[in-house]
């Protein structure tokens, strides 16, 4: 196929309830949608990159900067793509940027699968028809507000609940969560890199809690410490932001430093990689899950895609519409088909259209490129 257009539009979406981690308190979705356009058929791609850079180094300026000056241009002078791993070419060509290049990679996918009329699950190689989902809870003001919270996430039946944790608000609030819910509730934490070596004390006293797992307790760049403490904790480490790649996961592996990996599509640089990162996890019985970055429902659905495969066997991040948006910009939105369950689409490409007036409601900015010139 020939990519003639490629579209970029900045969107911002207010989020329903504020999300707040250990690195800073989120009001919105200030993001990209990737559209690309070949023979009338249009594939859609999300960058999960934040405003700032908080989570890794990448923004929403900096995918913009790396999409407009260095991967577009490249791309519209291609003379054929067959396959969306082709842009590789392109892609070794600018170091890092993984989340610049998944959103684009994202579109491409969508576009090729919906030429093909495969459904981008089919097109990765999933096997499952609907895939179990857990929430991610942010950082709450008060206990009683996250144990409020905690209670109603598990009345609507997600199957894995996800807490966020720093230092200061930690041991107590999953005690507590412990205490009132009891021992069977599939119960994580994630860190985001808000811990050192240093507190391993205050890391050990979570053990006899049986989380599922602590998610990314050391540093964003590290894997060594994390083997280190891992050696410390009965609770298994799992890595996120320390991921980019499949060499990155067989080193943490190789290491001990990670028993299980969170696969953030964006952040490993898009889905082919991803499911490179899931089938090395799986030659290693290594189980993965998919986490979120607040996606809408384009995001959304890429990831939903990616975790039909079948070593997904912990449930993602990958909350309905409603947890996040008033109006999400899929048609339809993402939903439950039955408590903390949802359907993987069988049509073609990501399987959810989009909700063109929602859409414009929220685009603050666009910018298109053609292949014979730049608007
Ligand atoms: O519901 C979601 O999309 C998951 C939200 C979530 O947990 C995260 C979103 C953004 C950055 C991080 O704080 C984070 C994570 O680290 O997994
Ligand atoms: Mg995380």
């Amino acid at each position: 196929m020939v990519i003639e257009e490629i579209r970029l539009d900045r969107l911002e979406m207010p989020l329903k309830h504020p999300f707040e981690t250990s690195f800073g308190k989120l009001m919105k979705r200030d993001f990209v949608v990737v559209s690309a356009t070949s023979d009338g058929i249009t594939g859609y791609g999300e960058s999960t990159a934040f405003p700032l850079p908080f989570y890794n180094e990448e923004s929403t300026e900096t995918v913009l900067y790396i999409l407009k000056e260095l991967i577009i241009p490249q791309v519209l002078k291609m003379e054929k793509l067959e396959h969306p791993e082709d842009l590789d070419q392109i892609f070794q060509s600018v170091k890092g940027h993984r989340m610049a290049k998944a959103a684009l990679e994202g579109a491409v996918w969508d576009l090729y699968c919906k030429r093909k009329g495969v459904s981008l699950s089919k097109a990765l190689g999933g096997t499952k028809t609907e895939i179990d989902v857990g929430v991610s809870i942010g950082i709450e003001p008060t206990i009683e507000e996250l144990l409020d919270r905690v209670g109603s996430c598990i009345d609507q039946g997600y199957k894995k609940i996800k807490v966020k944790i720093k230092p200061g608000f930690d041991v107590k609030p999953m005690e507590a969560i412990r205490e009132r819910f009891g021992m069977d509730v599939p119960l994580m934490a994630d860190a985001n890199s808000a811990y050192t070596l240093q507190d391993v004390e205050i890391l050990k006293q979570l053990d006899p809690l049986k989380l599922m797992m602590i998610e990314q307790p050391l540093a964003y760049d590290d894997i060594i410490d994390h083997a280190t403490l891992q050696k410390e904790l009965s609770t298994p480490i799992c890595l996120d932001e320390s991921i980019h790649s499949v060499e990155d996961a067989r080193k943490a592996v190789e290491i001990g430093a990670t028993k299980i990996i969170n696969i953030k599509v964006g952040r490993v640089g898009g889905l082919a990689e991803a499911k490179k990162i899931h089938d090395y996890c799986q030659s290693m019985n290594i189980p993965v899950w998919c986490g979120g970055m607040l996606e809408s429902g384009i995001g959304r659905a890429h990831n939903i895609a990616i975790t039909s495969l079948s070593n997904f066997s912990i449930p993602g991040d990958t909350s309905p519409s409603d947890r996040y948006w008033d109006q999400d910009i899929t048609d339809p939105e993402v939903e439950f088909y039955k408590p903390g369950v949802i359907k993987v689409p069988e049509g073609p490409g990501v399987g959810y259209g989009l909700n063109v007036q929602a859409f414009h409601d929220y685009v603050v900015h666009t910018d298109t490129f053609t292949r014979t010139k730049t608007v």
